[in-house]
């Protein structure tokens, strides 16, 4: 290894992750101000896990304090994160360029030299692959019993699937419900303008129009 090499890493990591977990986590607080039942139903499972292990004032303390443990637990947020994934994939249109003649599973045949793009966006809200209510917005559609079943990654393709899928899946995860478990321990979200239509913006990854506005209120006030 060596310098150039430990930079381009750096370099594909800060590509690959900081919008992708960055716009998740606004597509994630615009459904919590849109679902506040929801939004409570998380706060309340950040409640109950945390104050077993953490009762910090502060919330730098609060943050260093949380473990693996506790964000192993955390069921029902990864669903809410998933489902959000799967309504707003941070890379919603993804494709490869066929090396050399070959068919796909489904005999299709494409030649040498062919693109070939799924769209993640359009999969996620197919109601032949999430059933009738697939434009709603449901994490208990991943729990069983209170914890959460993952799909087959060709299904739920947000983090693309095969040997080339999202190497920075558990981190993203890790790191967003870090976020998440922060803000909403400590604040309650509510849209600046409720009726203000939030949509996005076609990039290479899905970004929120205009960004996201919204008020953070403390909870000790509310
Ligand atoms: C919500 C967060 C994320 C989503 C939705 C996401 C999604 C994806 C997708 C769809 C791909 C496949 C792109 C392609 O090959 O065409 C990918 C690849 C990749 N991701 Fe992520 N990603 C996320 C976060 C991260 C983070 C945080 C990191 C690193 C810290 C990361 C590192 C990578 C790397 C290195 C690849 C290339 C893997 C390979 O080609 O073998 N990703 N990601």
């Amino acid at each position: 290894m060596n310098d150039k090499y430990l930079r381009d890493i750096i370099l594909n990591f800060i590509i690959a992750g900081k919008d992708t977990s960055a716009n998740t986590l606004s597509w994630f607080f615009y459904m919590l101000c849109k679902n506040p039942l929801i939004q409570e139903k998380i706060a309340e499972e950040v409640r109950d896990i945390s104050s077993r292990e953490v009762e910090d004032e502060y919330v730098d303390d609060f943050v260093t304090n949380i473990t693996e443990a506790t964000l192993d637990q955390m069921h029902y947020l990864h669903a809410a994160l998933t489902e959000t994934l799967r309504l707003y994939p941070a890379v919603p249109i993804d494709g490869r360029c066929a090396m050399e003649d070959d068919i796909l599973p489904d005999g299709h045949k494409v030649r040498k030299g062919d693109g070939v793009y799924y769209m993640a966006y359009a999969m996620g809200r197919m109601s032949k692959l999430w059933g009738e209510d697939a434009h709603c917005f449901r994490p208990e559609r991943w729990l069983h019993n209170g914890v959460f079943r993952p799909e087959s990654p060709f299904k739920f393709v947000a983090f693309h699937a095969g040997p080339r899928i999202c190497l920075g899946k558990d981190f993203a995860y890790r790191q967003m419900k870090i976020v998440s478990i922060a803000v909403l321990r400590h604040f309650r979200l509510k849209l600046v303008d409720d009726a203000k239509a939030v949509n996005y913006r076609t990039m290479f990854t899905l970004q929120m129009k205009e960004g996201l506005h919204l008020y953070a209120v403390p909870r000790t006030i509310m």
